[in-house]
């Protein structure tokens, strides 16, 4: 159904539009009024009603003057209904992916798989809507709902016929990805990060498994890294909800990871799928890669791909920007790799997949964001301690925070390290310091194009910033 029209005022009248925030009301638009972490959006119903809101979803206790009031105990989820009959259609085959860790990475492989099948695809996440053609940066990893629900319309337009999308626990929490239909959703772990917002471990993994009991179809395919500690979780919910479940890794029942060996480029995996063993020559190094290439598979799979056509895909996977990306190889032959770990268990991953490759030491570049979770960051520091050889703390997006502080509260976990708050400069010094053999790895920012200082964003891209250490 097509939300045209909408009734309860003297005539039906036209819906030209939706809108959550009061400044992008038009003459027309049914708005969204949701308490938020800053402010509470019903204080902007009279400015929205004056700007030419037909309609307004709001609590029922919200006081609604001069347009038809939609009156929902959680209006965040009755906004996201009528946005999204308003919106559609949608492309038909759309899959999700959460979890603390991996979610770009994966939709970002999802996508690459879909291309080599044949099919029109596009991913949505931390790096922007991505199709065959082009690449456009929203900002967030999930857009709010309007920008989301008309992000998909507009590839299915387009002719898009897959899309693969991140659901970040703040997005699943603020339902800013409901609406369509989704085929099959994918966990990829649960680690900490974002406890400032959701105040402890069980509410951020609740967080996330909204997708399963909530925004998953009825009919649609759940896919589990079955290796991690909370899988559990979500195949409980698959099975009470009838879902079809799809398990990989070490212990997976459709692909199980039985053989993982570093090569000089990527690794050899060996994987049992439909009762035989299957070798694939995966192009990207790290047991976090493969882990996220076979939930990727997974995906597929759930999706109509063919094991032989899936697996073959696998071998031509790109790399995905920012993920252990190497930058530059400084001129004594010593390699710089940039990554986006900014939790404690990426921060391992990381480091875990460079170890087989150096020689030498490992030197890694990292730091903590601000108003961000700020009980990750003496872990941060205590896993880069124990696990590299040289640690060098600097900022990484500060914010409206103190850089200062949030380094001394990286360092509380790492009182060895050295501390260089300029990132320039960090980077610098640990490209001087590295001898052959070595290996630096600048970890936090990955593909991000800014430093976030108040509310300035200064220019940075840590592989610009290597490359001009080597030159
Ligand atoms: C904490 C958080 O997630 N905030 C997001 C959330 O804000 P909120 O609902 O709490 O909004 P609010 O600012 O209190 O305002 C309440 C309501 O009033 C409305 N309003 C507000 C002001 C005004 O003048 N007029 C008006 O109508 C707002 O549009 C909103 O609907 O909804 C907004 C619109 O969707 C988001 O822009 C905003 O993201 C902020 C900027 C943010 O930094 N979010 C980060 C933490 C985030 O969401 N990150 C995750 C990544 C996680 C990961 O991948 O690890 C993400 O998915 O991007
Ligand atoms: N499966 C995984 N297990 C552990 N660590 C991982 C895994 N996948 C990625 N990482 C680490 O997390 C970093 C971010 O990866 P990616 O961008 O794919 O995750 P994300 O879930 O989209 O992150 P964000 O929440 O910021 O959007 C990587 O650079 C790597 O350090
Ligand atoms: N999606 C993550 C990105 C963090 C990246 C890191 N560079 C930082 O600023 O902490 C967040 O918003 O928490
Ligand atoms: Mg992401």
């Amino acid at each position: 159904m097509k939300l045209g029209t909408i009734t309860g005022g003297d005539e039906p009248q036209t819906v030209t539009g939706f809108a959550i925030d009061h400044r992008k009301v038009a003459p027309g638009t049914i708005f969204g009024a949701f308490d938020g972490a800053r402010v509470n959006g019903e204080d902007f119903i009279p400015a929205a009603i004056a700007a030419g809101a037909i309609a307004v979803v709001a609590r029922p206790e919200a006081v609604v003057e001069g347009a038809v009031h939609i009156a929902a105990r959680d209006p965040r989820e009755a906004f996201a209904r009528a946005a999204a009959q308003f919106f559609a259609p949608f492309p038909p085959t759309c899959v999700a992916v959460t979890g603390t860790n991996g979610k770009t990475s994966t939709v970002e492989m999802v996508r690459q798989l879909w291309r080599m099948q044949g099919h029109h695809a596009a991913s949505i996440g931390t790096l922007g809507v991505t199709t065959a053609d082009e690449r456009v940066v929203t900002g967030l990893t999930t857009p709010d709902i309007v920008t989301f629900l008309s992000n998909v319309a507009g590839l299915a337009r387009e002719g898009v016929t897959h899309v693969a999308f991140e659901a970040s626990s703040h997005g699943l929490s603020q339902y800013r990805t409901e609406g369509l239909p989704v085929r099959a959703a994918a966990f990829t772990n649960l680690s900490r990060d974002h406890l400032d917002y959701h105040g402890d471990m069980a509410s951020y993994l609740t967080a996330k498994l909204r997708l399963f009991s909530e925004v998953l179809a009825d009919d649609g395919v759940a896919v589990v890294w079955i290796d991690d500690p909370h899988a559990d979780r979500v195949m409980d919910l698959a099975r009470v909800r009838g879902n079809r479940l799809i398990t990989v890794g070490e212990h997976g029942e459709t692909l199980r990871l039985v053989g993982r060996e570093p090569s000089l480029l990527g690794q050899a995996l060996t994987i049992e799928a439909e009762g035989a063993t299957h070798k694939v020559q995966l192009p990207l190094i790290g047991a976090y890669q493969a882990a996220n290439a076979l939930t990727a598979a997974g995906l597929v799979l759930a999706t109509g791909g063919t094991l032989a056509a899936t697996l073959a895909g696998l071998a031509r996977l790109q790399p995905v920007r920012g993920r252990l990306e190497r930058a530059v190889i400084l001129p004594n032959g010593a390699p710089v790799y940039v990554d986006y770990a900014h939790t404690p268990d990426a921060l391992e991953a990381a480091i875990a997949a460079l170890r087989p490759h150096a020689e030498g030491r490992l030197i890694v570049v990292f730091g903590a964001g601000g108003d961000r979770d700020n009980g990750k960051r003496a872990p941060m520091g205590e896993v880069v301690a124990a696990q590299a050889d040289v640690a060098i703390v600097t900022d990484d997006n500060p914010r409206t925070e103190d850089a200062a502080q949030i380094r001394a509260q990286v360092l509380a976990g790492a009182p060895s390290a050295t501390e260089i708050g300029d990132r320039r400069a960090a980077i610098r010094a640990a490209c001087d310091m590295a001898q052959p053999g070595d290996i630096v790895l600048i970890a936090g920012k990955g593909h991000e194009q800014g430093q976030i200082v108040g509310d300035m964003i200064l220019p940075f891209d840590d592989v610009q910033v290597a490359r001009d250490c080597a030159g």
